[in-house]
């Protein structure tokens, strides 16, 4: 049984739908839907078995469905049949894209499906942060609420605050509707292009990056991971924020240089942190922010809800299958693969 589920059976006349390689869980349903239209190897978790099954196969696989896979020449040259990998996920700085485009190899993700739920993750950090709820809720639980709380645990208000939006893209702008429609902020943005439609419907202002700093009292980064955005936040932003400001991070640890958000917060440059997302995860338990009772930490659960992780998990089913179809996946990031082949 085991077997059959970590090896692809031998393609015999009968059987001549394109193997596949799932390399993270997939919903019941979903894995139904990909097995009517592929021979699927479904490697449940990520261990050690799992790499050695996934890498035994991969030579042999015309497409790979799951998250957080790096993909790059290296694993390319291994895959001569490969034609398409589909991310579950809406981020895609695993993917080396031109390495992918030059082994002709089609690369998608899943937006739009998990823009609400990444934003409602967001507003909670934000709201936690500033509100300390964790905080409170350890006072509580640990029997410390003895008496009448004091002005030394009270928290900031959100309301009429001003959220300056890194990154106002799709999930950007569904926390800039929240923030601005539902607690009355004023909302700032920095991009390298402007988004007229956020400026006309939440009032949002365009500004630099270090006029977003200056006069925000929350800075939310919402931009993907690449070249240009690694270390995007460092020393010199959180040198130009408020004493009062709060930093959110909701998109890649890596477009913030946590050892100058350590610093920030230690030296009181900023006044506390609410973060999805870390350098290295599972984030080692030594880390210094995890010190930081001003800190509120999540493990990258901006889309962890039952319903949007199942809408996520259909999308990049179906990218995968249109893709091994010979049609245009829906969600296809190099074009020209496609349209090359
Ligand atoms: N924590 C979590 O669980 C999740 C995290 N994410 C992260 O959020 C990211 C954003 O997702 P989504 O909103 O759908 O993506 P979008 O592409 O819609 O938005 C990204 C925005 O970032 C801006 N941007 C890109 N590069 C730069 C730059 N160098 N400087 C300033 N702004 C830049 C873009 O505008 P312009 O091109 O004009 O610069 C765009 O507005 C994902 O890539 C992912 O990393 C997503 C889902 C869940
Ligand atoms: O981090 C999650 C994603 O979808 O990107």
């Amino acid at each position: 049984m085991v077997l059959l589920l970590f090896s692809f059976r031998k393609r015999g006349a009968a059987n001549m739908k394109p193997k596949v390689i799932a390399y993270k869980k997939i919903y019941p349903e979903v894995l139904a839907y990909l097995q009517e239209a592929c021979e699927v190897m479904h490697l449940e978790e990520w261990n050690e078995e799992a790499r050695s099954a996934f890498d035994a196969a991969l030579g042999e696989a015309e497409g790979l469905i799951g998250t957080g896979l790096k993909i790059d020449h290296e694993l390319l040259k291994r895959a001569p049949k490969l034609k398409i990998v589909s991310n579950i996920a809406v981020g895609y700085d695993n993917f080396d894209l031109g390495a992918m485009s030059r082994h002709h190899v089609m690369a998608t993700n899943t937006p739009d499906v998990l823009t609400d739920t990444v934003a409602d993750t967001m507003m909670g950090l934000i709201l936690a942060a500033a509100r300390r709820i964790p905080e409170m809720d350890q006072l509580v639980k640990s029997g410390r609420w003895t008496s009448p709380l004091t002005s030394a645990q009270f928290g900031t208000d959100v309301h009429h605050k001003t959220l300056g939006i890194v990154g106002m893209g799709r999930i950007g702008s569904a926390i800039a509707k929240r923030a601005h429609l539902g607690f009355d902020m004023n909302i700032l943005y920095h991009n390298r292009s402007r988004n007229v439609e956020v400026e006309r419907r939440y009032q949002a202002t365009y500004c630099t990056l270090d006029e977003l700093c200056r006069q925000a009292d929350f800075v939310c980064v919402m931009v993907p991971l690449t070249e240009e955005t690694t270390n995007l936040i460092g020393e010199k932003e959180f040198q130009a924020m408020k004493k009062t400001a709060i930093f959110i991070n909701g998109s890649r640890g890596a477009t913030v240089d946590e050892k100058a958000l350590v610093k920030a917060l230690r030296e009181g440059e900023i006044l506390a942190a609410g973060l999805d997302v870390f350098a290295k995860e599972p984030v080692d338990h030594d880390h210094p922010l995890l010190g930081m009772p001003n800190v509120v930490t999540l493990p990258h659960i901006g889309s962890a809800t039952e319903e949007t992780r199942f809408r996520m998990a259909q999308f990049a089913a179906e990218n995968l299958v249109a893709g091994l179809q010979g049609k245009r996946p829906p969600a296809l990031l190099n074009e020209e693969v496609y349209l090359n082949s």
